[in-house]
């Protein structure tokens, strides 16, 4: 989100009242062709002007009418690992950051290093979530929105989150398991697979689909850039409009 600056503000003021003077000036000078009463009109219509501004400013700032505040709102990327969460969660960010709303982006890895003891088990995982849960929360007490992904592959635990949190769109980024192994850029199945990673969702652990998924994405089906256009305008349609 951007602020304009108080340096701004005063260029754009003495930019302005450049304008305004110079057009009361020739209008006056048009009229009544004297140059005397053209610089006189300009000089009290700046001063006098400069005044009522700040009067009409501060009596708009007390009319509460016609401001319309954003509900925050939080995007929950869910989906195997390598399914594409990470990608096209950091693109959906970018691009909503063109809205200038209050916005934050947490992604799992970020966490599990802020939050480095925390495991796989079923257990962990849920208790993991409860925690993200809050930090949510916490955001969206100061109407920040948040744009998440975890896998997160327990029923129960996306219930939390959504029971926790307001406006929680659940988008699934779906992929065939073999496609996520064939993305393994990180070489995270291939550890799992070797055995040395436990409870791996989608190897030596169940990944339980969402079954009322806000947005459903296909990646094996759908890029990038159609899963960003697909996502962004959900939100502009029922939440930043
Ligand atoms: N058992 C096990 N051991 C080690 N590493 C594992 C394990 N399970 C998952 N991973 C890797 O961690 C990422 C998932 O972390 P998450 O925080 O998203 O999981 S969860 O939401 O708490 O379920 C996930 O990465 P991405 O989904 O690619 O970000 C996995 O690569
Ligand atoms: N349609 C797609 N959507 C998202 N990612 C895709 C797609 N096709 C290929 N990929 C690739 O798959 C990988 C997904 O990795 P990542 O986003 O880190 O997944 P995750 O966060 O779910 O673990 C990336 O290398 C990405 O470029």
């Amino acid at each position: 989100m951007y602020k304009e600056t108080n340096k701004r503000s005063i260029v754009k003021g003495i930019s302005w009242r450049v304008v305004a003077t110079t057009t009361t000036i020739a209008i006056v000078y048009f009229f009544f062709d004297r140059l005397d009463l053209a610089i006189a009109a300009g000089m009290i219509e700046t001063v006098l002007k400069i005044a009522l501004y700040w009067f009409h400013e501060r009596v708009w700032q007390k009319i509460k009418w016609g401001k319309k505040r954003i509900d925050p709102f939080n995007l929950w990327f869910t989906g195997l690992p390598l399914s594409g969460k990470t990608t096209i969660a950091d693109r959906v960010y970018e691009e909503l950051q063109e809205l200038q709303i209050p916005l934050e982006r947490i992604d799992s890895k970020d966490i599990r290093e802020l939050i480095p003891d925390i495991g796989y088990t079923r257990e962990e995982r849920n208790r993991h979530m409860h925690r993200i849960g809050n930090l949510i929360k916490t955001l969206q007490n100061n109407s920040v929105s948040t744009v998440a992904s975890f896998v997160s592959p327990y029923r129960e635990s996306r219930k939390a989150i959504r029971e926790m949190v307001k406006n929680n769109i659940v988008v699934y980024v779906k992929a065939d398991v073999e496609t996520c192994k064939e993305r393994d850029y990180k070489g995270a199945y291939a550890k799992a697979l070797s055995g040395e990673y436990q409870n791996f969702s989608g190897v030596n652990d169940v990944y339980e689909e969402p079954q009322h998924a806000e947005i459903v994405i296909d990646t094996d089906n759908t890029s990038v850039e159609e899963a960003v256009r697909i996502i962004v305008k959900y939100i502009k349609k029922n939440h930043v409009k």
